[in-house]
């Protein structure tokens, strides 16, 4: 194989709407569809990578140019990638360094945003090149180090369906779980059908009592288990401490309570469970001033806005450096980013909590066969590349969505707009929330 060329002829862009159940979050409700950005790199020796990820306009805009730039240069030009993206403008009209700017995942900074879109194609580029030379992504990285990687059961409250005439997919199967009752009926979904050990509730939703009362019903249905709350940074200091108090017990970290570094250090200060966060650190600038104030004990990475696999790497060994934990966020994404993510964590030396994954929400895909999760873990694989095939008619019917939604209602994600179709003086409310 290898001696063929690496060099890049063509890419690909194929921006994609997804179904998405009705799940919901501190801002809002998911929309019936999902923006994603899929990616493939195809080289003159005729091999091809695939890459995926967000697919909002904001990153659509970045893709473009840079893919443009790419053609010419070989695949194993990782590093090349990071000086391609400098010269990429971003529009300063959506840079902005608030870290609830975008709701749930930190600051938008313009590095932050052109790192978002590199990572598809770094993963491309390390598909295509583990293709090429008869390797698998996680050898390309120093190689695997477990030969499965865990993951934990993402529990959301959900209504049981979108409204009326805004889905055309049958019912999604899983019902409402809005209570503690239906958290736990979730919950118990999740493990007889992915067989997951450990539970992540998205909280912020409700009144922090209820949210307590329903991890304090897991605990009671699921005794022993790993558990976490995760209010996307919904609670005042106080309310953070005071939850911290009545569940830390059975909480195996609390998800950012609050918002931002210095309210999540003052957390930290007084409670005695770990502070996670997948929001006030999301970049390495965002890293002395976190780790000076012991502000996080977890860092959540998200391969897509690190970066790539080889920073999230980087990003673990800075964690490993300072003594704090590393394990990885999830926002929707489909079978080629759940594949990457378990190759970057099979080679994380370190990793001793369950990494997030949406995957099991997603009913639709762009792979020939969806990832299994057995016992809770997804095997890690020893073919070429990432190990996936790309599925073209399933790639197309969700690109021709994509195309179909001519008013671009749900182009951009949009928790707060989904939930105003249903109650029209929702905005997304201002942190503390409570
Ligand atoms: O999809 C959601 O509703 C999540 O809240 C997601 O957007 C978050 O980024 C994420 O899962 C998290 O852990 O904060
Ligand atoms: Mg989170």
């Amino acid at each position: 194989m290898y001696g063929q060329s690496l060099v890049i002829s063509e890419v690909r862009l194929t921006p994609v709407l997804v179904a998405d159940p009705p799940l919901l979050n501190t801002q809002g409700v998911h929309q019936p569809y999902t923006p994603r950005l899929i990616i493939e790199v195809v080289t003159e020796g005729g091999v091809t990578g695939v890459g995926e990820t967000y697919g909002d306009g904001k990153y659509l805009e970045l893709a473009r140019p840079f893919a443009a730039g790419l053609v010419g240069r070989a695949v194993s030009d990782l590093n090349g990638l990071f000086t391609l993206a400098d010269d990429v403008a971003v529009n300063a009209a959506r840079v902005d360094a608030a870290v609830d700017v975008g709701g749930l995942r930190g600051v938008q900074t313009a590095d932050k945003l052109r790192l978002s879109v590199v990572s598809g194609f770094e993963v491309a580029c390390l598909d295509a090149l583990g293709k090429a030379l008869g390797l698998p992504v996680h050898a390309l990285l120093g190689g695997k180090v477990r030969d499965a990687v865990e993951y934990s059961a993402y529990l959301f409250y959900k209504r049981a369906e979108h409204p009326a005439g805004t889905v055309s997919e049958p019912d999604d199967g899983w019902g409402a779980a809005l209570d503690p009752a239906g958290i736990v009926a979730q919950a118990r979904l999740f493990t007889e059908r992915h067989g997951f050990t450990s539970f992540k509730l998205k909280g912020g939703v409700f009144p922090p009592d209820e949210e307590i009362a329903a991890v304090r019903a897991l605990a009671e249905a699921f005794p022993g288990a790993p558990l976490r709350l995760d209010p996307n940074g919904a609670w005042s200091v106080e309310t953070s401490l005071k939850v911290a108090g009545e569940i830390g017990d059975v909480l195996e970290y609390l998800e950012d309570p609050a918002l931002g570094t210095p309210a999540m250090a003052e957390v930290a200060a007084g409670a005695s469970v770990p502070l996670a966060t997948n929001m006030c650190v999301t970049t390495f600038e965002e890293i002395p001033e976190a780790f000076a104030g012991d502000a996080v004990q977890v860092v959540l990475s998200d391969h897509h806005y690190w970066g790539g696999l080889r920073r999230t790497r980087e990003l673990a060994a800075v964690c490993r450096t300072f003594g704090v934990a590393v394990s990885m966020h999830s926002n929707t994404h489909l079978g080629i980013s759940l594949a990457a993510m378990t190759h970057v964590a099979a080679t994380v030396p370190d990793l001793r909590h369950a990494c997030d994954s949406h995957y099991p929400w997603q009913s639709e895909d762009v792979l020939t066969e969806r990832t299994r999760f057995v016992d809770g873990r997804v095997a890690v694989t020893d073919t070429p590349g990432l190990g996936v095939e790309l599925d073209r008619d399933k790639l197309a019917a969700l690109h021709a969505r994509w195309l179909d939604d001519g008013f671009r209602a749900l182009r951009e994600r949009d928790d707060a707009a989904a939930m105003r179709v249903t109650d029209p003086r929702w905005v997304a409310p201002a942190a503390p929330r409570w």
